[in-house]
């Protein structure tokens, strides 16, 4: 077994971060529609949990924003002429697509891809799938920069295999990692890959919610661990339960998270709560891993705290001792059923036993956790070797990219605003320093 270790690629915040409200069924985003947003201080809170936890030792990197406004877009919906008048008649006519095609959504890169480890797939290479986001419009799109950002990270074909997106319909809803998770005794050895969704598109009569939309269907995730080549002895796929997509469960990683041998969930994030167990049981049998199975019970945390918290949108980390870390937002301290059952974890004697806790406001505001910032990649050493390795994250990237931030970003942004023209040339400023600053002279399609 060769060793590896997990690579967190956090989103790097892009100077339009704004608050559109557009994405339904995400509380927070509905609840902060149209209120100034801080894109400066967004990216320097993403900026400081990168850092930190680099300097905890946890491997990290950086994931590039993606050029906005994203005038494709705009130009395939008929808005014409130069660049500033496609933004005055999309603001006059089109107000809410032209914060889609403004939004910094990019920066949740839970839901940039799903990724299988080399040792899980057939080929023994690593596998990306872009995740198509179709059930979003102002997220429909970033498979196509995304998919072009991993083939630059992960050129080497010899270790990397990059696959497009899912075809862009409703059958095929995808949203990457945030609904993926990967159990294994360590981070090279084989593992057990878990997919969860939120509907069958060809079984109408399988569970789905009613209020909200379900964004990952089960269709979807059988392509992509067909795609990865996974094993299906270490392959599990489990119905979200619908009830709780209803209470603002948008994702599966809104409700549970899971790292090494251990599953952190509240006890109604699955439909069926035995079953889920039972084949993760009986997959990780087949790598010789018991499952350390931590459940959160309704009447210590309800769902509606869970949510507002994001206690589960949490990161788990394997420390270098074994032990495990959560990485929780400020917003868990300040919920008083969350905080207690925090006390009560670290103190239980269990796997986690540190708290690690950052102030993540501006992305927590559209429903971005951190969790949601971050996409895992495990590699092993020739792996991490042969990516590209301008994006892993040091003091002096971390200080060039502060400097960056200080250089680009408003502190205040508000609908108003993304009418004003020299808004969408910052951001093609920023854009294009930063590629120099990354290393990665063709990673935008400028022209
Ligand atoms: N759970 C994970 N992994 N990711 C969180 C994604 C949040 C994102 N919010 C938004 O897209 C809000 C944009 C706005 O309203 O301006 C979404 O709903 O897709």
């Amino acid at each position: 077994m060769m060793s590896a270790r997990e690579f967190n690629f956090d989103g790097l915040v892009g100077p339009s971060h704004n608050y559109a409200g557009l994405s339904f069924g995400n509380v927070a985003s509905f609840s902060n529609v149209k209120s100034a947003s801080n894109p400066r201080e967004a990216a320097l809170q993403g900026l400081a949990k990168m850092r930190e936890l680099a300097a905890r030792g946890f491997a990290q990197a950086v994931m590039p924003p993606q050029a906005r406004p994203n005038f494709r877009l705009l130009r395939r919906i008929g808005f014409t002429g130069t660049d500033a008048d496609v933004l005055a008649r999309a603001y006059r006519e089109a107000p809410v697509i032209l914060a889609c095609a403004y939004s910094a959504s990019p920066m949740w890169t839970a839901n940039a891809a799903t990724v299988s480890p080399s040792a899980d797939t057939f080929d023994g290479r690593a596998h990306f799938t872009a995740a198509n986001l179709n059930n979003k419009l102002h997220r429909s799109e970033e498979h196509l920069q995304s998919t072009r950002t991993l083939r630059a990270l992960f050129a080497d074909e010899r270790h990397f295999a990059v696959h497009e997106a899912l075809p862009p319909t409703s059958a095929f809803g995808d949203e990457g990692a945030a609904n993926h998770t990967r159990f294994s005794a360590t981070h090279g050895g084989k593992g057990v890959e878990f997919f969860t969704y939120g509907r069958v598109e060809f079984d109408p009569s399988a569970p789905a919610p009613k209020k909200y939309p379900a964004r990952q269907t089960l269709e979807a995730s059988q392509a992509i661990a067909r795609l990865h080549g996974l094993d299906s002895a270490r392959t599990v796929f489990a119905s979200q339960n619908p009830d709780v997509i209803d209470q603002g469960v948008f994702h599966n990683d809104v409700i549970a998270v899971g790292n090494g041998n251990v599953l952190f969930y509240h006890e109604q994030a699955f439909h069926d709560e035995g079953a889920v167990l039972n084949a993760l049981r009986n997959a990780l049998a087949n790598v010789e891993t018991d499952l350390s199975a931590i459940r959160v019970a309704t009447q210590v945390v309800p769902v509606g705290d869970a949510v507002s918290s994001y206690l589960f949108n949490s990161q788990l980390l394997t420390k270098p001792d074994g032990t495990m870390a959560l990485v929780i937002p400020q917003e868990c301290q300040e919920n008083r059923a969350v905080a207690r059952y925090l006390e009560e974890l670290v103190a239980s004697g269990g796997p986690v036993d540190e708290l690690i806790h950052f102030d993540l406001r501006q992305s927590m505001r559209n429903g971005g956790g951190p969790a949601c910032l971050r996409l895992r990649v495990a590699l092993t050493e020739a792996e991490s070797a042969a990516m590209h390795q301008g994006v892993i994250m040091s003091d002096a990237l971390y200080d060039t990219l502060v400097a960056w931030v200080g250089k680009y970003y408003r502190d205040h942004l508000e609908p108003k605003d993304l009418a004003d023209p020299q808004l969408a040339l910052e951001c093609s400023a920023a854009l294009e320093d930063l590629s120099r600053i990354l290393g990665l002279p063709g990673l935008y399609d400028l022209t």
